[in-house]
């Protein structure tokens, strides 16, 4: 049995999936009821101080809250008992907030497990010959074992309407593939073995033909176990930003603490001891808790808004990377296009006919098993059948109908040339029929790069006419000039100096929308550059297609590397979209490395970022992400700070107001009494936590515009605001608190 390529359906029918911008997956965006209901078990269960503890800010805040309490108990009053409170409500505010931004990505959770059912895999019982001979996988003897015994390395069929028991590689054969459970897409993807496509994701649904999988993650850490910690937040690891903050944070806390420690002699001297419960009062309004507890669910929620798009982010750091880059390099095939490469026609040169070019195509990918080589093959079978008895002739024995599916039609003794990035080329190596004939000897046929096969020829001794050479360049260049890919047969025979046969034309399409989106880019100062294997005139005409800056042609994965670490050492940050495994190094070298999510398992993993939609421009999405991530942690710190300098004018002149009459100049709020001023102090303080959480949640807004001019937004809006939000506040507070009876 053979796999029918031809009954996948033509491609490609993705084609809409990838580039539209769907609606987002459905998660309100405002905070509900609900959700704060839902949030409130885990708010509670942080405020266990063995939690809380990495948050210095609000563990201060708390043993406060627990020294006011006991206080309130030993001496029962009015203000004791309030002041107490509403610490106890300022950390419950902080953890809520928290346990707010968890719960979101708790509902995609759970929505995912449902795709990790336990299902009973089809196990290869002895793949290593077979893979070693190249012989066909599907054909072997299967057992049947349930999908959470699969190891790492094991070999698996799936058929149509089953179930893919976990991560891996399809080896053999081609199916469309039902991928929604994962990311949301109803439309079916192809993923087919060779090729830059060949990754399945366990929990998926094969819906047509069958594949052969080497399973990749050992079950327990797959693609969706990771997505689940990664959206439940569970994964979360502090960035480097945070970490920098956390310690400002904590640095101005111990300033405080100290400041609040040395009053107290001063207070004594002059005659106006403070009682503790004040003290606490004074250091919990000037230590930074707005940002301190809200910071952590700042960074949650830049991450859960990823998610939202459909982006799943391996590293925070990564995510804050994506706020400063400079340079985008995309891979062409896959990346900027759809990335089903077709043969379409033969074009031969110096008298041969298009029979003998396409017979020899043929036989050059038989063994091919990467989509290129298959589509000729399908070329050459449907548009060239006279050819195909031609390519028969060559052998002498009937194939070896347990050779791989593509080998079946070589003759024994064949020998596969695959390809490579590096070489650029792959052929057959056919031996000499065995024969009495003076006149026959062995066959070599490559095909591959303009410049790799040409390099080949001319290593064979062949010096092509010049008349030869100009038919061959206006081919190569009419192919590319269309933006397509010109694959350039030649053939050896013997000894003999190799000769040239034409060119296959290899057609692939521009994902839609890509101009505009690249412009965006352009307008966010970030300079695209695509890097890929193919010819400078392809490249050229495929990036002035999708508006793409800049080109690096013929590139090797080693280019892409290198021009990534100078692009580094030149103090750029660098962001990569590829889909291949020889785009892998690349996707780990650069800051923030985007892996299609239609690419192969060795670029899901070297990136730190997975686009389910495969859409290379959704960078523009996360750079947004990445810099609204920056600029609300800024913003609310900037608040944060400068709300607390306000509140030393409300509790100060409360503090000492009785043994320094003068200070009454500062009174400015004119508020009632020295008790109300504190009190009220400490509710605008949990208060205003509780206010910004919908903002820590949703974001500031970006639009793109100068850093400098956002700094001097941020600072108006957010500096100024945080001075006069504490006088107008305090004041309203305070004109409710003081009519507390026994105040
Ligand atoms: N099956 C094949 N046999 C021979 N040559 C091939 C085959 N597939 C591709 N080539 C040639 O090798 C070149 C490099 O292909 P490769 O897929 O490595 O490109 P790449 O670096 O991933 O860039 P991109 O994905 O942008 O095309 C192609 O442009 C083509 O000329
Ligand atoms: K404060
Ligand atoms: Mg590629």
């Amino acid at each position: 049995m053979t796999i029918d390529t031809r009954s996948v359906p033509e491609a490609p029918p993705e084609v809409p999936a990838e580039t539209r911008h769907r609606p987002q997956r459905s998660v309100p965006r405002a905070l509900t009821w609900a959700q704060l209901r839902a949030a409130l078990p885990g708010a509670l269960r942080k405020l266990d101080p063995r939690v809380l503890y990495t948050s210095p800010v609000m563990f201060v805040v708390e043993v406060g809250a627990f020294v006011t309490t006991v206080l309130a108990i030993l001496e029962p009053g009015v203000f004791a008992g309030w002041t107490a409170g509403w610490l106890w409500a300022t950390v419950f505010f902080a953890t809520l907030a928290e346990s707010v931004a968890e719960s979101r990505g708790k509902a995609q959770a759970s929505s995912l497990r449902a795709t990790q059912k336990q299902t009973t895999a089809r196990k290869v019982t002895a793949p290593q010959d077979a893979l070693a001979s190249g012989s066909r996988l599907d054909l072997l003897p299967t057992v049947e074992v349930p999908s959470s015994a699969l190891q790492v390395g094991d070999v698996v069929v799936v058929a149509a309407g089953e179930i893919l028991p976990g991560d891996g590689d399809v080896i053999e054969g081609v199916a469309s593939v039902d991928e929604s459970a994962v990311t949301g897409e109803s439309a079916p993807v192809i993923r087919e073995s060779g090729g830059d496509r060949s990754a399945v994701t366990g929990g998926t649904v094969v819906l047509s033909d069958r594949i052969v999988v080497r399973i990749t993650a050992p079950a327990g850490s797959t693609f969706v176990d990771r997505m689940i910690a990664l959206v439940e937040g569970s994964e979360r690891q502090k960035t480097p930003n945070e970490v920098a903050l956390n310690i400002l944070l904590t640095s101005l806390t111990i300033v405080f603490l100290l400041a609040v420690a040395t009053l107290q002699p001063f207070a004594v001297y002059s005659g106006s001891r403070q009682s503790l419960l004040v003290l606490v009062a004074l250091l919990v309004c000037l230590i930074p808790t707005t940002i301190g507890a809200l910071l952590s669910a700042i960074g949650i929620a830049g991450m859960d808004r990823l998610v939202q798009r459909n982006v799943l982010a391996m590293s925070g750091r990564a995510v804050e990377a994506a706020g400063d880059v400079d340079v985008l390099l995309l891979d062409k095939t896959g990346t900027i296009t759809y990335g089903n490469r077709r043969a379409t026609e033969v074009l031969p040169v110096g008298g041969v006919t298009p029979d003998e070019l396409a017979a020899a195509a043929r036989l050059a990918s038989l063994a091919d098993e990467t989509p290129e080589g298959r589509s000729i093959v399908d070329l050459v079978d449907s548009h060239y059948p006279s050819s195909v008895e031609r390519g028969r002739s060559v052998g002498s024995e009937p194939a070896d109908p347990t050779r791989t599916q593509g080998g079946a039609g070589l003759p024994a003794g064949a020998e596969l040339v695959a390809f490579s990035a590096q070489t650029r080329m792959s052929g057959v190596d056919l031996p000499a029929p065995a024969s009495d004939a003076a006149d026959v000897s062995e066959v070599r046929i490559r095909k591959g790069a303009g410049s790799a096969v040409q390099l080949w020829v001319h290593s064979t001794g062949a010096r092509p006419a010049p008349a030869q050479a100009e038919e061959l360049a206006a081919h190569v260049d009419a192919v590319s000039r269309a933006g397509g890919t010109p694959l350039v047969v030649a053939e050896q025979v013997g000894e003999a100096p190799a000769r040239v046969l034409g060119v296959v034309r290899l057609k692939d399409v521009v994902k839609e929308g890509m101009r505009e989106r690249f412009d965006e880019l352009r307008a966010m100062g970030i300079r695209s550059v695509m890097v890929t294997g193919d010819n400078a005139v392809t490249a050229r005409a495929i990036a002035a297609e999708a508006g793409i800056d800049d080109v690096l042609a013929e590139a090797t994965p080693e280019d892409k590397l290198a021009l990534i670490r100078r692009e580094q050492e030149g103090g750029k940050l660098v962001a990569m979209a590829g889909d291949g495994t020889n785009d892998a190094p690349a996707l780990a070298q650069s800051d923030v490395g985007v892996a299609m999510n239609t690419g192969t398992s060795a670029a899901k993993e070297a990136g730190n970022m997975v686009d389910l939609d495969s859409d290379p421009t959704k960078l523009i999405e996360i750079v947004e992400i990445g810099k609204q991530l920056l600029i609300t942690r800024g913003a609310l710190t900037t608040f944060s700070v400068a709300n607390d300098v306000a509140k030393y004018f409300a509790i100060l002149p409360a503090m000492f107001m009785t043994v320094f009459p003068q200070l009454e100049v500062l009174n400015i709020m004119r508020l009632a009494s020295p008790g109300s001023a504190i009190l009220s102090a400490v509710i605008f303080n949990a208060l205003i936590i509780l206010v910004l959480i919908p903002l820590a949640l949703r974001g500031v807004r970006y639009r793109p515009a100068s850093a400098s001019a956002l700094l001097r937004r941020n600072l108006l809006i957010y500096g100024l605001g945080g001075l006069v939000a504490p006088f107008v506040g305090i004041k309203l507070i305070d004109l409710v608190v003081s009519l507390l009876p026994g105040l």
